[in-house]
Order: C-alpha cells, then sequence, then structure tokens
C-alpha cells in the first residue's frame, strides 16, 4: 500500500505568510486609529478645547474596559476557549464600533456645553468609544499572536511577530506623520476628519479578517488528524489554568517587564510630538514628523532582530540591550540643555532601536514559557497588566504636565495656548526604563535556573 504523507497547509510559506500579511493588515488599522489624536493635541486645544489633563484623561480611557471591567482578560479566555475565528470576529468588530463612537463624539455639536461626570461630554464619549475599541485591539492583538504561534511554530516564529508588529508600526507611523495634513486638508481644520478615515480602515481590516477566517477553516482542516490527536493528548483550557499562569515567575518577569517598558514608549509617543514643539521648537505642522521615526524604524529593525532571535537565540539579553537604550534615550531628552532638534532626531531613531529590540524578542518568548493551550490567556494577562501602565501613565504626565510643567503662554492657530517644560515627565520615563532593565536581568537568571530555552534559536533542527 502506498503511504501519502499529508501536508499542513502551514507547511506552506505561501500560505502561512498570506494568512500573516492579512491578520496584520486589520492590526495596523487599529494601530493607525490608536495614535490618530496624539500628533493634533494642540488642534483639540484650539479647537475642541481639550486641555493638557483633557487629553491624558481621553488616552487613559484606552484602559477602562480592559483594566477595570477585566475585558482584556475575559478576551484572553474567549480565545482559548472558542478558538481564533469568533474571538478575532468580535474583537474586529468591537474596533469599528468603538471607533464609530468616537467619530460621532468628535464630530457632533449636539453635545456642546453638556457635561457627564464631570468631563466635557464630548470628551466623555470620545473616552467611551475609545475605550470600546480598546477591548477590541487589545484582544485583536492576543488573537493574532495566537494565530501567529499556530501557522509559526517551530518555524521563523519571531521573524513572523517582528513582521506583524513592523506593520503595527506602519498604522502608528501614518498616524503620526498624517492626522495633522488630514485634520487641515481642504482648508478647514477638522479634528474628526483622521478618526473618520480610520474608521473606513477598520471597516477594511474587518473585511480583511473575515477572509483570514476561511484560511483558518482551511488550516484546521488540513490538520484534522493531527489536531484529534493533540486534543487526546492535552486537555482543553481550564479556568483553573490561570492560576498556573499566575503562579509561572518567568511569566511575571516578562508581564512587569512590559508594563514598564511599554509605560516608557507609548505614553511617550502620545506627547512626542507636543515635547517636539515645547522643548525642541519644531514648528507644530511638522513636529509630528519627528516622533514618527520612530515606528518607521521599527518596520525594518523587528523582523530584522526577530530573525537573529529565530537563528542566533539570545532573546533574555536582546530584551536587557533594548531596556538599557531606553534609559539612555529618556535621560538624554530630560536635559534641558540639549534643546536642537537634530538631537531630538538621533534619540528618537535610538529609541526606536530599543522598541524593535524588546518587542522582537517579549512576544515569541512567551510560548516558552507558557504552553500553546494556555497562550490566549497568558498574553491577555500580560496585555492586562500592562494596560494598567497605559491607562495609568498618560494621566499622570497629564497632570504632571499641568500641575508642574506649564512655563507660560504663547499664540498658536490664533489661540492662546500653554508653553511647557517636559523636563520632569522625561525623568519620570526614565524611572520605568531603570526599573525595566532590573526586571530583564530577573527575567535572564530565571530563563538560566528554568531553562525555558530564551537564549536559544526557535527554527527547529
Ligand atoms: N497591548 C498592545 C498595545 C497596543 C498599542 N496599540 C495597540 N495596542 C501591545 O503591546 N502590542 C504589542 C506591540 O509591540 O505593539
Amino acid at each position: 500500500m502506498v503511504e501519502t504523507v499529508r501536508k499542513s497547509l502551514r507547511d506552506s510559506a505561501a500560505a502561512r505568510w498570506t494568512a500573516l500579511l492579512i491578520v496584520s493588515f486589520t492590526m495596523m488599522c487599529g494601530y493607525f486609529l490608536t495614535d490618530v489624536l496624539s500628533p493634533i493635541v494642540g488642534l483639540l486645544e484650539s479647537q475642541l478645547n481639550w486641555t493638557r489633563a483633557d487629553y491624558g484623561v481621553y488616552t487613559s480611557s484606552y484602559g477602562w474596559f480592559n483594566v477595570f471591567l477585566v475585558m482584556l482578560i475575559l478576551g484572553g479566555i474567549i480565545l482559548d476557549k472558542l478558538g481564533i475565528r469568533i474571538t478575532g470576529l468580535g474583537a474586529t468588530a468591537l474596533m469599528v464600533i468603538g471607533t464609530a463612537i468616537k467619530y460621532w463624539a468628535v464630530s457632533t455639536h449636539v453635545l456642546d456645553g453638556e457635561t457627564i461626570m464631570g468631563l466635557n461630554a464630548q470628551l466623555f464619549w470620545a473616552c467611551i468609544g475609545f475605550a470600546v475599541f480598546a477591548v477590541g485591539v487589545e484582544v485583536a492583538g492576543i488573537t493574532v499572536s495566537k494565530i501567529i504561534v499556530k501557522w509559526f511554530k517551530g518555524k521563523e516564529m519571531a521573524t513572523a511577530m517582528g513582521m506583524q508588529v513592523a506593520l503595527a508600526r506602519v498604522g502608528t507611523a501614518f498616524a503620526l506623520g498624517f492626522s495633522v495634513p488630514i485634520a487641515r486638508a481642504l482648508g478647514v481644520i477638522d479634528v474628526s476628519r483622521p478618526v473618520l478615515v480610520a474608521l473606513i480602515g477598520l471597516c477594511i481590516g474587518l473585511i480583511a479578517f473575515i477572509v483570514y477566517m476561511v484560511m483558518d477553516k482551511k488550516l484546521d482542516a488540513s490538520e484534522a488528524n493531527d489536531v484529534q490527536a493533540e486534543i487526546s493528548h492535552e486537555d482543553e483550557f481550564k479556568i483553573s489554568d490561570i492560576g498556573k499562569i499566575l503562579t509561572n515567575k518567568g511569566w511575571w518577569y516578562i508581564a512587569i517587564l512590559c508594563v514598564l517598558f511599554y509605560s516608557a514608549v507609548f505614553p511617550f509617543l502620545k506627547y512626542a510630538t507636543d515635547l517636539m514643539v515645547n522643548k525642541f521648537g519644531v514648528d507644530q505642522n511638522i513636529a509630528g514628523l519627528i516622533p514618527m521615526l520612530l515606528p518607521f524604524g521599527n518596520i525594518l529593525l523587528t523582523p530584522l532582530f526577530g530573525g537573529i532571535y529565530d537563528r542566533k537565540g539570545k532573546g533574555a539579553s536582546i530584551m536587557i540591550i533594548g531596556s538599557l537604550l531606553l534609559i539612555v534615550v529618556h535621560a538624554l531628552f530630560s536635559v534641558q540643555m540639549l534643546n536642537n532638534w537634530i538631537i531630538a532626531m538621533i534619540l528618537v531613531i535610538i529609541l526606536g532601536v530599543a522598541f524593535s529590540l524588546v518587542p522582537s524578542a517579549m512576544w515569541p518568548s512567551v510560548p516558552k514559557i507558557v504552553p500553546e493551550k494556555r497562550l490566549g490567556t497568558a498574553y491577555s494577562l500580560i496585555f492586562w497588566v500592562q494596560n494598567w501602565g497605559l491607562m495609568g501613565v498618560p494621566l499622570l504626565i497629564g497632570w504632571v504636565l499641568e500641575k508642574y510643567c506649564i512655563t507660560g503662554q504663547t499664540m498658536r492657530d490664533g489661540m492662546m495656548v500653554n508653553t511647557y517644560d517636559y523636563t520632569l515627565p522625561m525623568l519620570i520615563f526614565t524611572g520605568f526604563g531603570l526599573l525595566a532593565l532590573v526586571f530583564a536581568f530577573l527575567l535572564k537568571a530565571e530563563d538560566k535556573k528554568k531553562g525555558y530555552g530564551l537564549e536559544s534559536p526557535n527554527i527547529e533542527g
């Protein structure tokens, strides 16, 4: 009898890279919306009367439902229990719904003069929309991580995760670079216009995810026998598995490193354009172009470093180097006399290297510490811890700026606006970097003790 060796769809390089591109596109649209208002902080002040503290509240609303209603953790459990297709579809739909609410909030005049829970009503509804969107984008993020593990385990996993992060950064870069021109297009300043562009992108992202669902079904069909075999060997995910994750020291070190490191990058990006205007004297119409270098650097470097991790290993060491660079950059940003825009550009580029090193090693390291059936929950718990930082730090920085850093007033776009000294916020970011470095070292020591293989290559054979 002739025996045929049945191949899984994931053995086809074309199929797995196509799947990656499709889901990465959906995430790219999500990242565009995440940062779409960051470069127009000044316009939000002059057009919608949002102060820096209001902007801090808006930015922190990203974590409201994820953190306080534990939606992110629920999303991870749903992912492990119900699977990739249903969770991803729900998450992508939430991104669209949240963005639609936010667009309505920043474009309508029916809320003018009203307040809700002490907040201006327009700001309140923009926050609700952003909070709903954030549940979607975070759950979509963990779903996509699990999708990559599903297609790329034992293959180019870190390169694939790096590529996905790279495309996500294209979304961030577009937001930083093009929000202002979009808001100013057609001769009339309209801060809702970039949000509308993001909404249209997310609708296309939703369609892209539905296309991916077809591929996912085909992959499952091609592995039907293997899946049966796996199910007989491995139990399904149980709620008690959460305890197993939470008692894993290696997981905690990654989660804490993640919250500290990302708290010094994403919240920094939210204020980076304003930093360029206030500290480096860059014109606000082009100030977003300097922070934009950071995600653009990531686009090339994250897959490159991922490739190094795949072939050579050294995951824990890569995270240590990334944390070190983060400290250097923020410490130099806090030096008052370094106020030339060329220095700002160089520092942002180095920050881009740091922000490529750590994610390229961090995300592919999680499957080495946690088994695949618990991965959705493990990623969601890490993101949950991280969301405390993404929520709290912008709020802290906005409050610090309003309370301690106002240096005077100036005329921009025909409006009197405050000017700010960014030394204190940059010292706070440096502190996060220092703590991140401590946890990167602890992670490396734990890896040595437990033999997770963080320093070993990902590609088998
Ligand atoms: N939890 C996300 C955070 C995020 C920011 N914008 C959209 N999501 C995350 O950490 N993703 C990994 C990354 O490196 O972007």
